[in-house]
């Protein structure tokens, strides 16, 4: 995908884009927690879930069968999420995307790879208790019309019955690296920073390459 052309002497040369999946259910620190890597690690978050809120606010005919959709806690037509998510890494000038909350089927993977000729660099997995997640949500207070008892059981439904399936994809391909998301918001992100500070461009953590020249 052309996220971006640099001109260098006329010769276009598409940047290369590092792209990390954060998966999880719903209401098990997906959010939360990419707000931390990105401030911390340099990533650029995207929500999809806030990518198809923001299609609903525009008023759109889209928007109206995305609301539809969501209320029933069942998935979006993945030519629709992906065509938007694309647009918004488009309009982005960054080489490393956190999407957060995408993949949730295959549907959602294959059409992604098929748009961008893209992989993730590796998929988080935030892994939480139901019951934990549900409590989560219930105590949310974001507005949200998907954030309901009913609703909530729905988007349960689906995480199980797509989203994991998606998971052991990733899995087979060795690309999932897993965090228990039941702990505090805190230890949650001690784990996290563990796997975010093994990345091949950065083998020591970040905050030690700074006084690297006083190492010598
Ligand atoms: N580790 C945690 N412990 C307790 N509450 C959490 C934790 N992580 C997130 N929360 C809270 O749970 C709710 C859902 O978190 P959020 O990041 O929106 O999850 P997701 O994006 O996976 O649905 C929010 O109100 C958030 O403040
Ligand atoms: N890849 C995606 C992501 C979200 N969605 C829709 O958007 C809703 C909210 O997604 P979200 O990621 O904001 O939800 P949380 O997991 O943050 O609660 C989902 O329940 C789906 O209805 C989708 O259809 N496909
Ligand atoms: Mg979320």
């Amino acid at each position: 995908m052309d996220l971006h052309k640099e001109g260098e002497r006329g010769s276009a040369k598409q940047k290369k884009v590092k792209i990390v999946f954060v998966i999880g259910g719903p209401g098990s620190g997906k959010g939360t927690q990419c707000k931390r890597i990105a401030q911390q690690f340099g990533y650029t978050h995207l929500s999809v879930g806030e990518i198809l809120r923001q299609e609903i606010s525009s008023g759109s005919e889209t928007g109206s069968m995305i609301q539809r959709i969501m209320k029933e806690g069942k998935l979006v037509p993945s030519d629709v999420t992906v065509r938007l998510l694309q647009q918004a890494m488009q309009g982005i000038n960054s080489d490393k995307f956190l999407i957060d909350g995408f993949p949730r089927n295959k549907e959602n993977v294959k059409a992604f790879e098929d748009l961008t000729k893209m992989e993730p660099e590796f998929v988080l997995y935030l892994d939480c208790p139901q019951d934990e997640m549900e409590k989560r949500l219930l105590s949310r207070n974001e507005g949200r019309e998907d954030d309901n008892i009913e609703t909530i059981r729905k988007r349960f439904k689906v995480f199980m019955e797509s989203t994991l399936p998606t998971i052991e994809y990733y899995e087979s391909k060795g690309k999932v690296r897993k965090v228990d998301a039941g702990k505090s918001i805190d230890e949650v992100f001690e784990s996290i920073k563990v796997i975010f500070s093994q990345g091949k461009d950065n083998k020591v953590p970040p905050s030690r390459h700074k006084c690297k020249c006083l190492i010598l």
